[in-house]
């Protein structure tokens, strides 16, 4: 099985999405979040207050870039395609499965949510990121699955017969 690769902004679902995508599919589950915390043995908050965003982006490459080639669920990071050379890795290797959220369906999952330093920007920076991230997500996906409104169950029943016709 190729790789499927779940983007999307923050909150959209790509990590509760994908575990319970790769227990249907019976494959390998893969969050790249994961992969850095266990890695470098300190969590995403710590990385970003001591060794700052640009550090962060390289552990996600390489994260990436570390990954088997096949059979593998992978739940990327919302960041994740802030660097094209990511974006082609995924393009070349995998399916890409945009979950695409509306911001206040966002807002609302993440009101109480700490663990993302990104989201502890004020709201005005939080759109802006938002909106010009889309852009990046709709240009590479194969696959574009909305949750608004939607069970992770139905997302993943969807995600799977969409997957299987490509
Ligand atoms: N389809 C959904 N409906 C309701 N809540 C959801 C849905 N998908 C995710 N969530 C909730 O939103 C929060 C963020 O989900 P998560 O899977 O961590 O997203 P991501 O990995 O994309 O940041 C969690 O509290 C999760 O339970
Ligand atoms: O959007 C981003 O830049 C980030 C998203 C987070 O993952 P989730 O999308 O799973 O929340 C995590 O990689 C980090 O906090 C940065
Ligand atoms: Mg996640």
């Amino acid at each position: 099985m190729k790789n499927i690769f779940l983007i999307g902004f923050m909150g959209s679902g790509k990590s509760s999405v994908g575990k319970q995508l790769s227990e249907g599919l019976n494959c390998d589950y893969i969050d790249t979040d994961t992969i850095i915390e266990t890695t470098h043995n300190k969590t995403i908050p710590e990385i970003f207050a001591r060794e700052g965003e640009a550090s962060f982006r390289k552990y996600e490459s390489n994260a990436l870039h570390n990954i088997p080639t096949e059979n593998c669920v992978v739940s990327t990071g919302g960041g994740i395609v802030e660097r094209s050379s990511n974006i082609d890795q995924m393009v070349e290797t995998g399916i890409i499965v945009y979950l695409e959220t509306d911001f206040r369906t966002i807002d609302k999952r993440l009101q109480f949510d700490t663990s993302r330093p990104l989201w502890r920007k004020n709201k005005d920076e939080k759109k802006q990121l938002y909106d010009r991230r889309i852009h990046l997500y709709q240009s590479c996906a194969a696959i574009t699955v909305s949750t608004d409104n939607k069970l992770i169950d139905d997302l993943v029943f969807q995600i799977t017969s969409q997957v299987a016709n490509e």
